[in-house]
């Protein structure tokens, strides 16, 4: 969907802007997964799996103990073989009315019945004959193929790798997987008022974006960069222009005041408006665009995200996230459901993104969710998505959750 105000060039302002499900759907849909590769397992954290994984075993492979006892052989009294077998190790088959000490995980010898516990069994003083009520057949045995068949497919591609994803697959036993490459980010902090140490002064005020977005790009793609900019133009375009991340992320510079250039340098640079200004509160200026196509032919997008910190937090829950996900190749995630605990305050026209905490499914606003503040989003668990008019207590509400690092 193009809801660019124009094709390229300087956007023109025309009739309202678009919703906020338009503008994420536009983010959505403004790009592919990127191309396929595979890597180590240990690489492969944050990627998403470009094809299934797929079993290159039965899991178990064999047949295992799931206790420390004795392998047994049909019903007791059993007479005891000699030695043990450990996890890692094999045994000589097991005959009729026979049993021989064997750990957890362990690979049963031929021949077994069943496992008898430690705690549910006696040697007798000679160390030759084991006695105890006879486990039922194939009781405490993990058997070969119980949890998947070699070839099976374990997961869809779509999926993110996640520890467990890396365990399962190791289980499994793959030392590569196939995975999206990630895509590579580079933010752009505007504003000569900024400061990067100690309280604001001399009417400047603290870079507060850099340290919250940085992590938070890093979960959806390879941050490459995180540079200042000063308000001119010409650095600006500079900046956007030599970059050769695949998703320029800007602060501040949305509007239209004195020192605020985006719009003009990227209608220079020929960039094409996929999303420019939202009808969502905080953060209406956000912008996306496609940028010209990197030297190697490789399509670029620039988010504008604006300088108020929750505007610029809402420009990346609606703009930035989607089409990370969409370039990671990540499958689209069910939209998280809660009930609102009490009313939810909204903006008469606009959608409005408002940090809540969640607790038993129901999420309750915060105070100090303005434009321009971060409190309430440190304590929050997640951006609620309030339709216009608000919401009364009992209704349903989608909530954003914001990523976390592992
Ligand atoms: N005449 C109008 N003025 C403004 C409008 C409007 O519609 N008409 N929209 C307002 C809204 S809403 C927002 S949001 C801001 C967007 O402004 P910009 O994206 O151009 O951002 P700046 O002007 O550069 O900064 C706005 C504000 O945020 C502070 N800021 C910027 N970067 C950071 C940072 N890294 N860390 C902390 N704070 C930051 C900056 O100091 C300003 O206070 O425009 C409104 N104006
Ligand atoms: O869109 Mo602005 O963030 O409300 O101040």
């Amino acid at each position: 969907m193009d809801l660019a105000t124009s094709t390229s060039g300087t956007p023109t302002q025309l009739g309202s802007p678009p919703t906020w499900d338009q503008a994420r759907e536009a983010a959505r849909s403004a790009a592919r997964a990127l191309p396929a590769t595979t890597r180590e397992l240990s690489a492969a954290l944050g990627h998403v799996l470009a094809e299934p994984l797929t079993a290159r075993t039965d899991l178990p492979a064999f047949d295992t103990s799931a206790m420390d006892g004795w392998a047994v052989a049909g019903p007791g009294p059993w007479r005891l073989r000699d030695g043990r077998v450990l996890a890692g190790a094999q045994a000589e088959p097991l005959a009729d009315g026979t049993a021989l000490s064997i750990a957890t995980g362990a690979q049963l010898p031929p021949g077994t019945t069943a496992v008898l516990r430690r705690e549910h069994g006696q040697v007798d003083p000679s160390g030759t004959a084991l006695s105890g009520r006879s486990p039922a057949p194939g009781r405490d045995i993990r058997p070969r193929g119980q949890e998947c068949r070699q070839g099976q497919s374990l997961l869809p591609p779509g999926t993110a790798v996640t520890p467990a994803v890396l365990g399962l697959a190791a289980a499994a036993g793959h030392d590569r997987i196939a995975v999206h490459r990630r895509p590579v980010v580079e933010l752009l902090v505007l504003g000569d008022e900024l400061l990067d140490s100690g309280p604001p002064r001399e009417g400047r005020v603290r870079d507060a974006l850099s340290p919250l977005l940085e992590p938070w790009l890093r979960c959806g793609g390879e941050l490459t960069g995180s540079r200042r900019i000063p308000d001119d133009f010409d650095l600006l375009r500079t900046a956007i222009a030599g970059s050769a991340a695949d998703v320029v992320v800007t602060t501040g510079g949305t509007a239209a005041g004195p020192a605020d250039f985006l719009h003009r340098v990227l209608a220079e640079l020929g960039a094409r408006f996929l999303v420019d200004s939202v009808a969502v509160r905080p953060g209406h200026p956000m912008l996306l665009a496609e940028l010209p196509p990197a030297r190697d032919g490789r399509a670029r997008w620039l988010s504008g995200l604006p300088g108020n910190p929750l505007a610029a937090v809402a420009g990346t829950a609606t703009l930035v996230q989607p089409l990370l996900e969409r370039l990671n190749g990540r499958a689209e995630a069910e939209p998280r459901g809660f009930t609102a605990a009490a009313d939810l305050p909204g903006h008469p026209r606009d959608t409005k993104l408002l940090p809540v905490e969640l607790r038993a499914r129901t999420a309750t606003a915060l105070p100090f969710g303005g434009p321009a503040m971060l409190r309430g989003l440190a304590l929050s668990d997640g951006l609620a998505v309030v339709p216009p008019g608000g919401l009364s207590a009992g209704s349903a509400v989608e909530v954003l959750e914001t990523p976390r690092p592992w």
